[in-house]
C-alpha cells in the first residue's frame, strides 16, 4: 500500500467530493454537511478507509520542516521504531468477518521523523473547559512537560478560566517546576467554565498572542468550540495547530475507547455505593438510593453498579422505567424487601426525567439542560408509596455524592492514562497536524477528526451485552413492557464487539429504540 501522508501530492479539498489516484488510493476530500468542515478521507484497497486529520500544509505552502528533536534524546533514541511509520492507522472496528470490508481507520497517534515547529519558535496555550473531571490537572501537567522535555518548548502558558479567559483575563505561565505537583490534587488549576465561548475574539487573541500551538481540554461542547476555533484560524491562514483532548466524567464522547477521569469516577462512586448499603442493611426495610453524574449517558451508574455487586437496581437514561404496576419499580422494591430486607438503588441524574413532572426548563451557560433532582424525586415516591400508601415500614436514606466523585485527583490509572493523552497530543501538533482530538481507539491513541467527535453523543446501549450483564448481576427488572420492545431489524449488522461493546463505537450497534 502506498502512502497514505498528509504531504501525498494531489490531495484537492474544496466543495464536493474531489477524488485523486495516488498509489493506488483514491483521496477523497468531501464537505458533505458541515459547512467549513472538510473531511479529508483516504480510500484503499478491500475497503479500507482513512479519516484523516487536518494538517497545517493543507492550507499553508511550503511549511519547512524539521528532524524531530526526540531522535537525539537519550530516553527515546534507543527505542526501536520510536517513529511512527507514515502509513499507520488505527482500525475502528477489530472484530471482523471474513470478506468483511478492512473499514473506517484513523491516523495512528505519536511522534513523526520531521516535524513543523522549531522548539524556539513555538507559543503553546492550554485551556479547560467545562465541568470537572478526575486529572485534568495531569493532562496539563503532561502537556507541558512533554513539550519541555521531548522537543525543547519552554513557551507554554494556561489560560484562566476556560474559553472566555482567552479574551478577558491574563494568561498563566506554565512551566515543569510549576506543575510538578498538580496531578496530585483534584480540579484544574487554570480553572473552567461553562459559556463563553466567541469565537472571534479568542482566535483574535490567539493571533495577537502569537500563540502557534493551541491545547483544548473538555468535553463536547469544548470539542465544538474547538472546531469552529480550528475554521476560524484555517479562514484565517494562520499557522497555529489546535488540538482536542476529549474530557467528560459522563464518558459521553463517541469513537474513543472511554474518557479520561471516568475509572477515577467510578472508584469514588463505590465508596457511596457501600455507605448506602451499610445505611440499608442496618435498618428495618432499609432502602440506599445513591444517584450519580450521567446527563445523557449512564456510563457511570452501569460500571459503579457492575463494580460494586451491592446495586440491585440501577437507573438510568437510556433505559425508560416505570413506577407502578405488574414489572415496575415499586413491585421489585417490594419484592426485594421481602427477600432481602434491603435494597440498593444507583440512579443516574438524567434517569427518568420523563416521569419528573418538576421541570426546570431552563440551561446552563453553555446551553446544556438544567436538571431536576430526580434522586430526591424518586425517593419522595418510594416513600410516599410504602409509608403512605402501603402503610409499610421502610428506612430510605438519599445519598447525593455527585460532585464528590468528580473532584477528586486521578488514580493511576487515569494518571497513566492522561500521560498518553497529553503526549499524543503534543506528538500530533508538533507535527503540524491540526483540528483533531487525540483518544484511544481499540486501545491504540489515535488522531480524529474533530467531526467524528462532535456529530453525536456516547450513549448506553440497552440491547447490548454490558446492560445484560448489569441486568442478570442486579436482577432487576428490564422495564421493557412487550409493547414497548421495537422488532429488531433483521437487516441490520448485529453488534460486533463483546468485552466493552456497550462503550463501543461499533458503529453498527443496533441500538434500538424503546417507546414510552
Ligand atoms: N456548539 C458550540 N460551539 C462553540 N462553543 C461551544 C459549543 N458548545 C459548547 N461550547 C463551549 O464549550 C465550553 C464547554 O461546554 P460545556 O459546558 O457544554 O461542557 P463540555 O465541554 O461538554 O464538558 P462536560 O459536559 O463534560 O462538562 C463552553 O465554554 C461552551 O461555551
Ligand atoms: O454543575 P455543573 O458544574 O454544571 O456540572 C454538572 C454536569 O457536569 C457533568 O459532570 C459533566 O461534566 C454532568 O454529569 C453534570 O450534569
Ligand atoms: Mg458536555
Amino acid at each position: 500500500m502506498g502512502s497514505v501522508d498528509h504531504c501525498l501530492a494531489g490531495v484537492t479539498v474544496g466543495s464536493g467530493h474531489n477524488i485523486n489516484k495516488t498509489a493506488g488510493l483514491n483521496i477523497i476530500s468531501s464537505m458533505p454537511n458541515l459547512q467549513h468542515t472538510q473531511n479529508k478521507i483516504v480510500i484503499g484497497d478491500d475497503g479500507y478507509v482513512l479519516e484523516d486529520v487536518p494538517h497545517l500544509s493543507d492550507y499553508i505552502p511550503n511549511l519547512p520542516t524539521y528532524p524531530n528533536p526526540l531522535q537525539d534524546n537519550p530516553s527515546y533514541s534507543v527505542v526501536k521504531q520510536y517513529f511512527v511509520n507514515v502509513d499507520d492507522a488505527v482500525a475502528q472496528k477489530i472484530v471482523v468477518h471474513k470478506n468483511s470490508p478492512r473499514g473506517k481507520h484513523f491516523r495512528r497517534a505519536g511522534p513523526r521523523q520531521k516535524v513543523y515547529f522549531e522548539p524556539d519558535d513555538v507559543y503553546a496555550c492550554i485551556v479547560t473547559c467545562g465541568g470537572l473531571c478526575p486529572g485534568l490537572n495531569t493532562v496539563t501537567r503532561e502537556i507541558v512537560c512533554g513539550l519541555y522535555h521531548m522537543y525543547g518548548v519552554s513557551r507554554v502558558v494556561g489560560i484562566d478560566g476556560g474559553y472566555r479567559g482567552f479574551y478577558s483575563k491574563n494568561t498563566i505561565p506554565l512551566t515543569p517546576k510549576v506543575v510538578n505537583d498538580i496531578h496530585k490534587r483534584g480540579g484544574t488549576i487554570l480553572g473552567t467554565s461553562r459559556g463563553g465561548h466567541v469565537t472571534k475574539k479568542i482566535v483574535d487573541s490567539i493571533q495577537d498572542r502569537g500563540m502557534n500551538q493551541v491545547y483544548i481540554i473538555g468535553g463536547d461542547g469544548t470539542q465544538r468550540g474547538a472546531a469552529v476555533i480550528f475554521e476560524e484560524i484555517r479562514r484565517r491562514g494562520l499557522n497555529v495547530a489546535v488540538a482536542g483532548i476529549p474530557k467528560t466524567i459522563d464518558n459521553d464522547i463517541p469513537v474513543i475507547d472511554k474518557s479520561f477521569g471516568f475509572d477515577s469516577a467510578v472508584e469514588e462512586a463505590q465508596r457511596a455505593i457501600s455507605a448506602a448499603h451499610v445505611e440499608a442493611t442496618s435498618f428495618e426495610n432499609g432502602i440506599g438510593v445513591v444517584k450519580l453524574m450521567g446527563r445523557d449517558s449512564g456510563f457511570i451508574a452501569m460500571y459503579a453498579t457492575l463494580a460494586s455487586r451491592d446495586v440491585d437496581c440501577c437507573l438510568i437514561p437510556e433505559s425508560p422505567f416505570y413506577l407502578e404496576g405488574h414489572g415496575g419499580l415499586f413491585e421489585y422494591i417490594e419484592r426485594r424487601l421481602k427477600e432481602n430486607g434491603h435494597m440498593v438503588i444507583v440512579i443516574a441524574e438524567g434517569a427518568g426525567q420523563g416521569l419528573v413532572s418538576e421541570s426546570l426548563k431552563s440551561t446552563d451557560p453553555s446551553g446544556n439542560k438544567l436538571l431536576p433532582d430526580v434522586g430526591l424525586w424518586i425517593s419522595e415516591r418510594i416513600k410516599e408509596h410504602f409509608l403512605k400508601q402501603k402503610k409499610m415500614v421502610i428506612n430510605l436514606k438519599y445519598i447525593d455524592p455527585t460532585y464528590m466523585i468528580r473532584a477528586i485527583p486521578s488514580n493511576a490509572s487515569d494518571n497513566v492514562y492522561c500521560t498518553l493523552l497529553a503526549q499524543s497530543a503534543v506528538h500530533g501538533a508538533m507535527a503540524g497536524y491540526t483540528g483533531f482530538t487525540v483518544g484511544p481507539v481499540n486501545g491504540r491513541h489515535a488522531y480524529i477528526p474533530f467531526n467524528r467527535i462532535i456529530e453525536k453523543q456516547n450513549k448506553v446501549v440497552i440491547t447490548d451485552r454490558m446492560w445484560a450483564r448489569l441486568l442478570s448481576s442486579t436482577n432487576q427488572p428490564s422495564f421493557l413492557r412487550t409493547r414497548d420492545i421495537i422488532k429488531e431489524n433483521k437487516e441490520e449488522e448485529p453488534p460486533t464487539q463483546l468485552a466493552n461493546d456497550s462503550t463501543s463505537t461499533d458503529e453498527n450497534s443496533v441500538e434500538k429504540q424503546i417507546l414510552c
